[in-house]
């Protein structure tokens, strides 16, 4: 029986996680797994309950008994709660600027984990691999994984990557108003996940002056070498 692909990827926020994870599992033709998108879900549903996100046993028991549903499907990721498409609503900048409050949730993150290998494991099974991407995925969620990958970028990257996306420009206004976002996210996170340096194993990938596409295609050269095979 052939292992299954399991690549692991974590990185920043703008580091180009979530784009670079989807696009290469679509031409792998595994499955892909946005375990942010995870985190959002349980504070969309606290939001929406009046869950109070310092309540952390609270938060935990919302993450414990949440009605989620999340296509792994790369080219047409969807989440909903409940019976509720919320794909667009934990995007939103309520749920970014709460998020962390409840991925720093120390009771929260070991529920989340274990449905992340769950999930994982699962997809392996249906599509032969799947990429994940996260900020623990490397060192907490998929230690074991064929390929370990840290994506970063400059911080300058990030935040012009960032403000282009929310805001249609790079130019000095639209970065600070993405600065908070981005930056304040990624300090409280790095409190409870080893995101910012690669772990031992693990393989640097930095996108500051790389396209979106050869982000991929980097990706794409160290699956192709951790694998023997040409993946790409
Ligand atoms: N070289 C590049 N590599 C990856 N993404 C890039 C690149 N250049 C621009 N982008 C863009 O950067 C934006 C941010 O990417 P993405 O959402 O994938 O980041 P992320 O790391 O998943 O962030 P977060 O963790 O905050 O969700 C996207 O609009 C993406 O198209
Ligand atoms: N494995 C993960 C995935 C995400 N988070 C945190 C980091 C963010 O604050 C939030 C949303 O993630 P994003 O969609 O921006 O990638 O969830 C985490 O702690 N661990």
């Amino acid at each position: 029986m052939t292992e299954p692909l399991t690549i692991a990827i974590d990185g920043p926020s703008g580091s180009g996680k979530s784009s670079v994870a989807r696009a290469v599992a679509q031409r792998l033709g595994v499955g892909y797994l946005d375990t942010g998108a995870m985190y959002r879900a349980v504070t969309w549903w606290c939001l929406e309950r009046g869950v109070d996100l310092a309540d952390t046993a609270a938060v935990a028991e919302a993450a414990r008994s949440l009605p989620l549903e999340q296509s792994t499907d790369p080219s047409s990721p969807a989440v909903s709660v409940g019976g509720t498409d919320v794909t667009e609503a934990i995007r939103t900048s309520e749920v970014s600027t709460a998020v962390s409050a409840v991925a720093t949730n120390r009771e929260v993150r070991p529920v989340l984990q274990a449905l992340q290998r769950d999930l994982m494991a699962r997809i392996s099974d249906a599509t032969g691999g799947v990429v994940a991407e996260g900020r623990d995925i490397t060192t907490v969620v998929a230690p074991d994984a064929r390929v370990r990958i840290l994506l970063t970028a400059s911080e300058e990257a990030r935040l012009r990557r960032r403000s282009t996306e929310l805001h249609g420009s790079a130019d000095a206004a639209a970065v600070e108003a993405t600065r908070d976002q981005v930056l304040r996210r990624d300090r409280q996170d790095s409190t409870v996940s080893q995101f910012e340096d690669a772990a031992e194993g693990v393989v640097l990938v930095d996108t500051s002056d790389l396209t979106l596409e050869g982000s991929i295609e980097a990706v794409l050269d160290v699956v192709a070498g951790a694998t023997g095979s040409d993946e790409s």
